[in-house]
């Protein structure tokens, strides 16, 4: 199987450590190359722009791919989402001038619209019945309205800084995006794609769980159990040489806080918090 990987931008760090959690380290994977193995002989990796990768899946020169919605609409492609991978969130936004008089989409009619999304544009215009002129530019979307080339935007933000910093506010939202991973609808449901996509979900199953160990007195044990939320009954373990218990219980990370603080209260001590790679249930 291969997979459609974004070979640079803001994509391609985070995939590739997503890749390496779920235990698909690339090897031999230099910069620049456009193929790389993983540890497992059976997938490889196709490094493509960003914005590539739809159509590369669609062609089946990648079995999947690795992209940002945004990407996948705009090219036009009809993939199948597998998984939300709950990185590269960002919004497509209309945008104009915070000093003009464009406040709202339908002022837009017979005027002139930049952007690097001229389908997903196009498609939220024709929705809305507005006549737009559509241009199509590749970078410092931000900057037309200011020379006159455009009345508006539409551009990704995420913090609001570029758009602050160039003075225009959103008129808008177009669309919601984060990365995801897409399929062709007829290879969604092969084994090595169903396996990518368990250990993909392992690993966001992981992301907000700590696993706690801790000793505990066998006549705390009660008060102890009492306190952890935990994802099932924690396991308890005979400690070698001793009269205590060892402990070890996965929790949310959003309890870990309270639930230190109960546990210590009920007697454990040593207590280690530590993340986890994966959680397949
Ligand atoms: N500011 C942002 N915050 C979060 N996600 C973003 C942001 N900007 C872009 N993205 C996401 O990352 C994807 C790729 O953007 P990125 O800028 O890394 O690549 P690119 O612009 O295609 O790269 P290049 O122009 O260098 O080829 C976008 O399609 C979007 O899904
Ligand atoms: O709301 P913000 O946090 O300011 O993010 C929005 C900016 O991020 C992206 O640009 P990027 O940094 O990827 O640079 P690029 O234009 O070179 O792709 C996007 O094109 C916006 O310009
Ligand atoms: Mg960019």
């Amino acid at each position: 199987m291969r997979i459609a990987v974004p070979n640079k931008g803001r994509l391609h760090e985070p995939t590739v450590k997503l890749l390496e959690r779920a235990g698909l380290r690339i090897e031999n994977g230099a910069e620049r190359k456009l193929y790389a193995e993983t540890v497992d002989p059976d997938v490889t990796v196709l490094f493509a722009r960003a914005a590539d990768i739809p159509e590369y899946v669609a062609d089946g020169a990648a079995a999947v791919g690795i992209t940002g919605v945004d990407q996948e609409r705009e090219s036009g492609t009809d993939l199948d989402e597998l998984v939300d991978l709950e990185f590269g969130q960002c919004r497509l936004v209309l945008a104009a001038p915070e000093d003009g008089e464009i406040t709202e989409p339908e002022q837009l009619e017979g005027k002139t619209v930049a952007t690097e999304f001229p389908r997903v544009t196009r498609e939220y215009f024709d929705e809305q019945d507005i006549d737009t002129e559509i241009v199509e530019v590749t970078g410092a979307t931000e900057l037309t309205p200011h020379v006159e080339m455009a009345d508006a935007i539409v551009d990704i933000t995420s913090t609001g800084t570029t758009l602050a910093v160039n003075r225009l506010a959103i008129i808008d939202e177009v669309l919601n995006s984060s990365v995801r991973l897409f399929a062709r609808p007829e290879t969604a449901d092969d084994e090595k794609v169903e396996q990518l996509v368990t250990a993909f979900e392992s690993v966001l199953a992981a992301d907000d769980k700590r696993y706690l160990m801790m000793n505990v007195a066998s006549e705390d044990l009660e008060a102890v159990k009492d306190v952890i939320p935990g994802l099932g009954g924690p396991t308890v373990m005979d400690v070698a040489g001793s009269d205590d218990l060892a402990v070890h219980v996965v929790v949310d990370e959003r309890e870990v806080f309270e639930v230190i603080n109960d546990l210590k209260a009920a007697g454990a001590t040593g207590i280690l918090v530590t993340e986890i790679e994966r959680l397949v249930e």
